[in-house]
């Protein structure tokens, strides 16, 4: 049974269509991204799912109960869903637990059973202690803390996070981040979580939906969105990417300007073809070589690797290596083989998106 399952979903402001026709499906306990820039509709998605905006056509099941659908509308409060937002939304007037509390909402009347539920939530998001103080008396990150304890307490089996971590500070946001998926993983909650950060997308999520322009333009593991994307627009959007010039030689190998490249899957097109290589920074090696076929033009040592700027062939590459090479070094430009992404120029410019080669 799928958490969350969304068929052909139509949703427009004002008639002015935001989502046509888009499809996405959230399993049990999942962590579902939707990714993409300012504007794209990810919000407009999770209103729909919240049940806080029409939906004219398509359907929408909550754990296999149809909540939208051809006469079927049922109200956000019926959906037994979380819902987190980017600016916490809590009462200033309330403390820490009764904001929580608020949560419940006349669902629990039993006060013994509503001060356990409150202590239960405040335990699970480590605020245990601080149920008397006022938002304002918080951090940013505690604050989003008690925002999680208040959906938490309604024990909802989805939650929605509409760019939930954009006001913490970029030092506590990866540990909150780790913190929030361990507590969802933990509770078997399934989620769907917006954001434009790729680096939240991968580090929260067990699968990312690209969008563009209020469609999803691949949806799949965040390790395979970045290493085998389906068109250049996904492999731009994730990361910095090296498009060379190549031919295909045989089934298992490219042509480039810098010598042969081997792929260790078929690259499933013909020898002859040309088009564009995919070469992540990480995926170039560099070795130091008096009579190599690449020159370091630029370095920018920045902690955790060096950025490098290669000239090799009359081609620019960008490359990611750990420690920074001597300055002006020559150096051998080489590609250790793995599973290569090729798009053909044929592809290319006639759809200006997918390769060839698709991955099982
Ligand atoms: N209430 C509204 N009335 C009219 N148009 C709206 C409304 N809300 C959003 N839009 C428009 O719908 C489109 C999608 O908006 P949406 O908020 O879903 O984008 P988003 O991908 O979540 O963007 P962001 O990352 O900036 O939050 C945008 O063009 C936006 O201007």
């Amino acid at each position: 049974m799928a958490a969350l399952d969304i068929k052909g979903i139509c949703c427009s402001y004002n008639g002015k269509p935001i989502l046509d026709n888009l499809s996405l499906s959230v399993a049990e306990n999942e962590i579902m991204c939707l990714l993409g820039a300012s504007g794209c509709g990810k919000t407009t998605l999770l209103k729909a799912v919240a049940g806080l905006l029409p939906v004219s056509r398509g359907e929408i099941c909550i754990h296999d109960r149809q909540v939208n659908g051809p006469g079927v509308a049922l109200v956000p409060e019926l959906r037994n869903i979380g819902m987190i937002f980017q600016d916490y939304a809590l009462f200033p007037h309330l403390t820490v637990a009764d904001n929580v509390a608020f949560g419940l909402a006349n669902k629990e009347k039993n006060k013994t059973r509503i001060r356990a539920r409150i202590a239960e939530a405040l335990e699970l998001v480590n605020l245990a202690e601080l149920g008397g103080r006022y938002p304002h008396q918080l951090s940013g990150g505690q604050q989003q803390r008690v925002a999680i304890a208040r959906a938490l307490i309604c024990q909802p089996r989805l939650m929605l996070l509409d760019e939930p971590f954009s006001n913490i500070d970029t030092q506590v946001r990866m540990r909150l981040i780790g913190e929030i998926r361990a507590l969802l993983k933990g509770q078997g909650i399934s989620a769907i979580f917006v954001t434009h950060s790729k680096e939240e997308a991968f580090a929260f999520s067990d699968k990312l939906a690209l969008f563009r322009a209020g469609q999803i333009e691949q949806v799949g593991r965040p390790q395979t969105l970045y290493q085998y994307p389906d068109s250049r627009f996904v492999a731009d959007f994730l990361g910095l990417a090296n498009y060379v010039s190549g031919q295909v030689l045989d089934s298992h190998s490219v042509s480039t300007p810098f010598g042969r490249v081997d792929s260790v899957s078929a690259l499933g097109q013909a020898a002859g073809t040309h088009g564009q290589l995919l070469l992540r920074p990480r995926q170039i090696q560099l070795t130091l070589a008096e009579q190599g076929n690449g020159r370091v033009l630029e370095q920018q040592f920045l902690g955790s690797h060096t950025r490098c700027l290669v000239e090799c062939q009359g081609v620019r590459l960008e490359v990611s290596i750990n420690e920074p090479l001597p300055a002006v070094s020559q150096v051998n430009v080489s590609v250790a083989p793995h599973t290569l992404t090729f798009f053909p120029d044929a592809e290319v410019s006639s759809r200006q998106t997918e390769p060839m080669r698709k991955l099982g």
